[in-house]
């Protein structure tokens, strides 16, 4: 099947009378004002420790007279208590307690790309362009940093200190919230990330359940959970579950069960998976409680939408932002028609890279392509996205009117090459 040969200019929308009528993808763009930092939300603290370019981990003073070691130090003495009320964690959550209740996480998150040189080393130079490019061109104001689109588990924990860094340093008054993924296979490394992002001012850290030896059940689960949010008490802390990578099959419902008085910091689910019963479940036995649902099927979220999803957090946010933007605003309206009309021209645009082979690669090609900064190669063992299937891309792009001759800035292709 070539890209080229169909013509998918026109998508099904239902009519009140349920007929569908054939409409353009393309429409007019709303004004789609951001929202700035919130007011009162604390500034991002300077980065501390080590993710420094240019400067190795060393021990530093932390606060409240601890001797902190940098990301990369292997030896650190870490005890938090059982409790999340002693040692380096409450260093943490003295400094961050001071700050105001972050305000909700919401919207539309991009869950961000690492960009890296063609020698696979990470390119922190593009991250300020990167920002200014979400902000102004997606309209997207939340980013979800060294996820699974980010590598995270492909980067050493000192490159996942850094790119965190960057992320709070250049997002400084343009971003909402910067939420930082601190998953990992050890425990220390998690708590580690952990303590690094309440550090450096992060507005969340999300974790994702460790995959090689895996919790059996859910209390186990919990228990691993609870101990990287110890090294953080004051961020609001998400659980990412995302089964199909992690292999970790145990519902999200069944895990939110009694989850805050495990976690006091628990604050929502990012949720990557097309179970929606499991979804729906979520949503329907925590209504009381002001948990933040994100949905993280980019193809399916009208569905989510509805069973109650509170925002959402994806790879394509990084490109199709906007177009997202338009459908969140048509459902805000209760234009279901609409918002239906939007998911079919993303689906449709899903539905043909994921038939050619779609993944971290491939999104790497797409924002390059689209976005003009150069995003690199990923790092093995996954591959670079080929020439072929980002011509096929950008032709589907094109057609899609998601992208049109005005968007390809000088150099987009060169920098695809
Ligand atoms: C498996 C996967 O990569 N899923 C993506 C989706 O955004 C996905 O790319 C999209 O729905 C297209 O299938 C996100 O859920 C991943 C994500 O949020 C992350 O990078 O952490």
């Amino acid at each position: 099947m070539s890209a080229r040969s169909e013509n998918p200019g026109a998508s099904s929308e239902l009519t009140a009378a349920g007929e569908p009528e054939l409409r353009a993808c393309a429409q007019p763009d709303p004004a789609l004002a951001g929202t700035p930092r919130a007011e009162g939300t604390p500034p991002v603290r300077p980065a501390l420790g080590c993710g420094r370019r240019g400067r190795n981990c060393s021990s530093r003073a932390g606060r409240g007279g601890h001797v902190v070691r940098g990301c990369r130090d292997k030896e650190r003495a870490w005890e938090p208590e059982r409790s999340g009320t002693g040692g380096l964690a409450a260093a943490g959550h003295l400094s961050n307690s001071m700050a105001s209740p972050k305000k909700k996480l919401q919207g539309l998150v991009a869950a961000t790309i690492t960009p890296m040189t063609e020698h696979g080393e990470i390119n922190f130079s593009v991250i300020g362009r990167y920002v200014d490019y979400l902000v102004e061109e997606q309209g997207v104001k939340n980013v979800f940093v060294n996820g699974t689109t980010g590598e995270g588990l492909s980067l050493s924990i000192s490159e996942r200190c850094r790119v965190a860094e960057e992320w709070v340093t250049k997002g400084r008054n343009k971003l909402d919230q910067i939420v930082i993924h601190v998953g990992a296979l050890s425990l220390k490394e998690s708590q580690e990330l952990a303590q690094h992002a309440a550090e450096i001012g992060a507005d969340g850290i999300a974790v994702i359940a460790p995959f090689f030896l895996k919790p059996w059940n859910k209390d186990v689960l919990i228990n691993f959970l609870k101990e990287v949010a110890a090294a953080a008490p004051a961020l609001p802390f998400y659980y990412y579950h995302i089964p199909a990578l992690t292999g970790v099959k145990i519902r999200a419902e069944e895990l939110l069960d009694g989850i805050q008085d495990k976690i006091p910091s628990f604050q929502g689910l990012k949720f990557s998976d097309t179970d929606l019963l499991d979804f729906g479940q979520c949503v329907d036995q925590n209504r009381q409680r002001q948990f933040a649902f994100l949905f993280g099927v980019d193809e399916q979220l009208l569905s989510a939408l509805v069973m109650g999803a509170t925002g959402a957090v994806g790879s394509t946010y990084n490109y199709l932002g906007k177009k997202t933007k338009q459908m969140l605003e048509a459902f805000e309206r209760k234009d279901f028609s609409s918002a239906l009309n939007h998911q079919f021209c993303i689906q449709r645009f899903i539905n043909f890279v994921v038939k050619l082979g779609f993944g971290v690669s491939q999104t790497k090609a797409i924002m390059t392509l689209v976005s003009g900064i150069p995003m690199g190669p990923p790092r093995l063992p996954l591959q670079k996205a080929s020439r072929e299937f980002t011509d096929n891309a950008e032709a589907k792009l094109k057609s899609l009117d998601f992208l049109s001759c005005t968007d390809l800035k000088d150099g987009n292709m060169e920098a695809c090459s």
